[in-house]
């Protein structure tokens, strides 16, 4: 196992270069359909051959889904190269949001996956680039990174992440806080941590806050990310003492520029766990074994937990957190998010 490996690949395949994976039956070469032009192209593909590679979400919505994707919904599949689909017409298979602009008429093959493991490993380090999991695939072409499946699965690997730096941050909440930065080897993104008051053996208010670009930073109207942040800072800060968890999971996990993507999506009529879904993503592709690894390098083992999500307080227990008690997070609705918090608590099953 190469801990860079997948760290290369996945630089690699964001800037639109060739990449092999590996699995244990057979490999492999991607391109990503999102980052490639002409040249790229025909580097990797001289001969307009190479297939596509796409989730089989994906491939529902395009009719062409085939008996055993049906069966294994993370097994992606490939289609078949007609002289029509060009790299304008691929980027439109990869990209839901044009849709509606280029409806795509096919038809469509389905081929064989010679390497299914390989195939899937691609889907996984697609939302780890944060690219749409569309690709091209199968030229015998040179490649600037080659990567195993399991050294994606290891890529993000909580048990890597190491206290970094800490310092006191006077915050609005309170004057008494000090935020902690974590950071793993490979993963450029640094989680952060504000404690807040003074420990006294109590458990503390815990939040565990997914980044939100929008909704944090640009007060977004469309979710509840930002007034949660700040509410959860009070409470913490009123409480004897608590964590605030930052984690860099923008989108839950999809990262920002498919969280985007989904808005279009929303913009087109359909809801959060949809617009994830056409994308080829999970609804909820987070991991919180980063929070409880993060909370056990603060020697916090039991919390009090700010959330109206039951699958984090799952999650935590299942990373080894004593969840004592859930305390809810709940914030006066608007016009535009009305839809957002109804979805989530019919879909995905928040307590509101
Ligand atoms: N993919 C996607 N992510 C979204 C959307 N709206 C918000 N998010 C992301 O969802 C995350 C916010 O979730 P949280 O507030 O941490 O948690 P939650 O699952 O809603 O549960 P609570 O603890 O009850 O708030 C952030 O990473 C946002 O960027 C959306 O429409 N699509
Ligand atoms: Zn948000």
């Amino acid at each position: 196992m190469d801990p860079k490996a997948a760290a290369r690949a996945i630089d690699a395949l964001r800037r639109g270069w060739p990449v092999e994976l590996r699995a244990s039956d057979g490999a492999c070469r991607v391109m990503a359909i999102e980052g490639a032009d002409d040249v790229t192209l025909a580097a990797f593909d001289p001969e307009g051959k190479a297939a596509l590679l796409i989730s089989s979400s994906r491939a529902e919505t395009l009719k062409l889904t085939n008996q055993r994707a049906a069966a294994d919904p993370e097994l992606p599949v490939l289609i078949e190269r007609s002289p029509w689909i060009d790299r304008d017409v691929a980027a439109a298979i990869a990209d839901p949001v044009r849709d509606l602009g280029s409806p795509l008429k096919g038809p469509f093959r389905a081929g064989k996956i010679d390497a299914p493991l390989a195939a899937k490993a691609a889907l996984r380090i697609a939302r780890l680039a944060g690219i749409l999991p569309a690709f091209f695939v199968g030229s015998e072409g040179p490649v600037e990174a080659s990567v195993s499946a399991d050294e994606i699965a290891a890529y993000d690997d909580a048990a890597r992440l190491a206290i970094a730096t800490r310092a006191r941050l006077p915050v609005s909440a309170s004057e008494n806080a000090e935020i902690v930065a974590f950071r793993s080897p490979e993963e450029p993104r640094e989680h952060i941590a504000l404690i807040v008051g003074n420990r006294d053996g109590s458990p503390p208010v815990v939040r565990l806050h997914s980044e939100c670009l929008t909704g944090d930073v640009l007060g977004s109207l469309k979710c509840d990310c930002g007034p949660q942040l700040h509410e959860a800072l009070h409470q913490i800060a009123d409480a004897p003492w608590g964590v605030l968890l930052y984690l860099r999971q923008e989108g839950r996990g999809i990262g920002l520029v498919n969280k985007l993507r989904a808005y279009a999506l929303q913009d087109q009529g359909f809801d959060t766990v949809d617009a994830n879904t056409r994308l080829g993503f999970a609804i909820d592709a987070r991991d919180f074994s980063v929070a409880a690894r993060m909370l056990d390098l603060l020697g916090v083992g039991e919390v009090r937990l700010l959330t109206n999500n039951p699958a984090k307080v799952v999650g935590l227990e299942a990373a080894g957190v004593k969840v004592k008690e859930r305390l809810p997070l709940a914030i006066a609705a608007n016009p535009h998010n009305e839809r957002y918090l109804v979805t989530k608590r019919d879909r995905t099953g928040h307590q509101l």
